[in-house]
Parts: structure tokens; C-alpha cells; sequence
């Protein structure tokens, strides 16, 4: 007996389409903000930041030599020139990190190194090979021959932020820039948003365990590691769940489960209209409210969005080319909106179609593929293989390319619109 009669729902076969906006507008109604936690500095990358953070200090906070050179005052130098060279004496050394020890007077110089700060009488620093070294009477001089304008090689305080000002704004992902500068102002328990706990259940008795050995008419589960790693890119943490074997009962007990334990659940699997395709009953019984069923597009039109308790079910496809699809269109956003980002959606650009692409269809297509810049143009190339079963040609793309509903398809050279995946290859 089919999984559907068991459970006397047939509510599978009578979907609603709507389209992604709408879907995406649905699923974006129930996700709330993720609460915050603190991470070390080293342990930031990638995260959400959670709070503005303003400069604590002027940067630079002391006014810094830009050069290995001497510190000086710019008005001993006026009028000098290689046919009258002055000599300045040289009465201190600072290194970098050292603060100067004496007050420099008129006709004198500090040696100082690139980083220090410059002594608050000087007002310029020339570099080394701009000058010569002499000695006289046991005191150490240097001949300069030539003008040296006031506010040469001093980075002034303050030049790259003042005290005050917004620095990082909440709702930023934190990569190598922000990191430097979240180091700089001394914040290493940096408040990020919560990564959203991702459950992954596939479905379906033919999958076998990635390392078990192959068995005829049996496929390895690749889906759920695919979908770990676009969790993981989008800023959640996923849990692989032990996968379910098409038994309906199972299903529900193991996803009530999870919505105890987790934020949010994905399935993939068992979605269509099949004998054997559970989660299709499941979504259309009590145990959660389902938001849709069906989205005109392809591939993924059975892509399917539930909540329960306020937490969001996606019921993903099996054919690996649609489970990515829905991943991206639907659960990315979702991971991005409790992450707190503002755009959360993949990014649109405009390109011109690589090769024509004519197979027909009444819902859009997000169609897989690579983006070209050829003599200033971006050009979008579909993938060769772009079924909603082919897997491998989802490692090539770096963009879906959106072909609307249409009975003629797009020709070489019109206008398409492409969403740019991210983590682009
Ligand atoms: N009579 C109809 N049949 C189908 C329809 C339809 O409208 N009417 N829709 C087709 C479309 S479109 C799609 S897409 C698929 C959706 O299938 P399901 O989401 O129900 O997925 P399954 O039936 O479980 O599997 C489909 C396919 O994917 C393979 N699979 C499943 N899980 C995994 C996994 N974890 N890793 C790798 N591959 C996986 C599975 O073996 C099947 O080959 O339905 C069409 N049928
Ligand atoms: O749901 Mo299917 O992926 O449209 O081909
Ligand atoms: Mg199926």
C-alpha cells in the first residue's frame, strides 16, 4: 500500500503553485532574528555581527612616522638647498614603540623608525637616504639639502577613523577586513547571531551511506553533504540526521523531534506526487502548517515550505539539481534573514545569454551556469547538462540564469537576468 493511502491524504496531487516571491515573501513572514552570542576573535570569521561598533579611540591614536628616517622641524630645513645644506643635530632615537625622551629645539632631530610616534615639537620626517650622516666634535649630525615641507611621511591621528565614529554596522559578515579591524580597536569577544541548528534529513530507501559500498538500483546520499555546505556557507550549522527510509510514521516522529532540538529542518526527498513520497503527506497532514507546495518554477517546483511552532520545515526535492535550487532560492534566505543580513536573497545582474537556451517551459527557469566577462560584457553560459536530476554540473556553475516562462526560449545575445551563487567559483 502507497505511503499517501495509508495516511488518506491524496492532498498531493491538488497543489497550488505560487511563485518564488511569493514563497520567499511567506517563508520570510516567520523567520525571526537569531539571538546573539559572544566569539573569540580568531573564531569570527564568516559570522553575522550583532551589534554597531564604534572606534573607541582615534586610529591612529598617536601621530606615526611613515618612514625609517629623522624627525624634524620643517623650518629648519627653509631655504636649504644642494649648493647650502643645513646640518641638524641628531639628539634622540626612537624606536618603534619607544616614546620620544626629549624635547626637540630648534636645529635638532630625532632618528626615528617607521611606526613611532614623532615627537610633538617636529612636524615632518624625511627619510634616511634623503639625507647624509657627519659627525662633529663627537655629536652626531645629518646635512640636508633640501626643503622639507611640513607634514611630510606624519600620519596624522585620527586619519583613518575619530573616536566615535561607526566603524562596523550590525548585520555585516566578518572576513579579513573586519577582522583587522575589530583586532585594531582591542574587541576579541566580538557579539556575532547565533548560527541557526539546521537539521538534514534525506528520505528515501534507495540512498546508501556515502562510504558504503555501491548496490544495484541503489544511489550514495550525496544530497545531505551538498546541502551541509550550503548550510554551512550561508552561516548555519548543520546536523546531519540519521536519513529516513520512506515510512511515514518515522518521518513524523523524527521531525518532531527535531523541531525540538533545532531551528530549522530541511528535508530532501520524497516531495513529489510518488508512491513513496512522504514528506509530501506529511506537510499536507496535522503535524505541521504547510505555507506551500508548489512554486512555478523549475527545477524544484515541489519545493515545499511548512512551519510548526514557528519554526520552518523545507521539504526539498530529490533530484539534486532541484534540491540545490530550493536550497537557494528559499533556505538561504531564511538562514540569512535570522542572521540578521539585510539582502539575504543571491544577488541579481544582468548579462547577455552565452548560447541559445530553448526548452520550453510555463514556469520560470533557474537554470545552472557559468558567467563570462568577454570584451566588457558578462556573458552567461548555461550548463550543458541542466536537469533537475543531473548533479554534476552543479560544481561548474556559478550562476542560475533565469529564463522566464516563455514558448520560444532565449536566443545568443538577449538580455537575461542571473543570480550570482555565492562563494563563486
Ligand atoms: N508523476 C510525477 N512524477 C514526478 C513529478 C511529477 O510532477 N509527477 N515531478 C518530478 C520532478 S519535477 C521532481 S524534481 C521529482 C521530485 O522527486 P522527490 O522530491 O519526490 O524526490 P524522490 O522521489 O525522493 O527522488 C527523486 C530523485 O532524486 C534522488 N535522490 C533522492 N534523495 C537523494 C539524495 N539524498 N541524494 C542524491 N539523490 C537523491 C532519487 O534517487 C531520485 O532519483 O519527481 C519527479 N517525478
Ligand atoms: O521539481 Mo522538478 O525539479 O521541477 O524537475
Ligand atoms: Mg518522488
Amino acid at each position: 500500500m502507497s505511503a499517501s493511502n495509508q495516511d488518506g491524504h491524496d492532498e498531493k496531487f491538488k497543489r497550488k503553485a505560487i511563485s518564488v516571491k511569493e514563497g520567499q515573501a511567506k517563508i520570510l513572514s516567520f523567520v525571526g532574528k537569531g539571538e546573539q552570542e559572544r566569539v573569540a576573535l580568531p573564531e569570527a570569521q564568516g559570522r553575522i555581527l550583532a551589534e554597531d561598533i564604534y572606534a573607541p579611540h582615534p586610529y591612529p591614536h598617536f601621530r606615526r612616522s611613515g618612514m625609517d628616517g629623522f624627525a624634524l622641524l620643517s623650518n629648519d630645513t627653509i631655504g636649504c638647498s644642494t649648493d647650502k645644506p643645513v646640518f641638524l643635530e641628531v639628539v634622540d632615537e626612537i624606536p618603534c614603540g619607544s616614546l620620544p625622551s626629549v624635547s626637540l629645539i630648534p636645529g635638532t632631530v630625532a632618528r626615528i623608525m617607521t611606526g613611532a610616534k614623532v615627537p610633538d615639537e617636529a612636524d615632518a620626517v624625511v627619510m634616511f637616504e634623503m639625507t647624509e650622516s657627519t659627525e662633529s666634535q663627537g655629536k652626531a649630525y645629518i646635512e640636508l639639502k633640501r626643503e622639507i615641507k611640513s607634514g611630510s611621511n606624519i600620519t596624522p591621528v585620527g586619519l583613518e577613523l575619530k573616536e566615535g565614529d561607526l566603524i562596523l554596522e550590525k548585520g555585516r559578515r566578518l572576513s579579513a577586513g573586519e577582522i583587522s579591524v575589530l583586532a585594531t580597536f582591542g574587541i576579541y569577544s566580538v557579539p556575532v547571531i547565533k548560527r541557526p541548528l539546521v537539521a538534514i534529513f534525506s528520505t528515501g530507501s534507495e540512498l546508501l551511506g556515502v562510504e558504503e559500498p555501491l548496490q544495484d538500483g541503489r544511489i550514495r546520499n550525496s544530497n545531505t553533504y551538498m546541502l551541509a555546505s550550503q548550510i554551512r556557507d550561508a552561516g548555519g550549522e548543520p546536523y546531519i540526521l540519521e536519513a529516513i527510509a520512506d515510512d511515514l510514521a518515522t518521518a513524523r516522529q523524527k521531525v518532531q523531534e527535531a523541531f525540538v532540538l533545532y531551528d530549522m529542518v530541511v528535508t530532501t526527498g520524497g516531495v513529489s506526487v510518488g508512491d513513496f513520497d512522504i514528506m509530501a503527506d506529511l506537510v499536507s497532514g496535522e503535524d505541521v502548517d504547510m505555507l506551500f507546495n508548489k512554486i512555478t518554477m523549475r527545477p524544484g517546483s515541489v519545493t515545499t515550505g511548512a512551519v510548526k511552532d514557528g519554526k520552518l520545515l523545507f521539504a526539498l526535492s530529490g533530484n539534486p539539481g532541484a534540491c540545490f535550487v530550493g536550497f537557494e532560492l528559499f533556505v538561504r534566505p531564511a538562514i540569512g534573514t535570522m542572521l540578521g543580513i539585510s539582502q539575504p536573497f543571491l544577488k541579481e545582474i544582468q548579462a547577455t545569454l552565452g548560447r541559445e537556451y530553448v526548452k520550453v517551459n510555463n514556469f520560470t527557469r533557474f537554470v545552472r551556469g557559468r558567467l563570462e566577462l568577454e570584451e566588457g560584457r558578462l556573458v552567461a553560459y548555461p550548463a550543458m547538462l541542466d536537469e533537475s536530476s543531473v548533479m554534476v554540473t552543479i560544481k561548474d556553475s556559478d550562476v542560475l540564469i533565469v529564463i522566464p516562462p516563455s514558448s520560444r526560449g532565449v536566443q545568443p545575445g538577449e538580455r537575461v537576468t542571473v543570480l550570482q551563487l555565492p562563494g563563486a567559483r
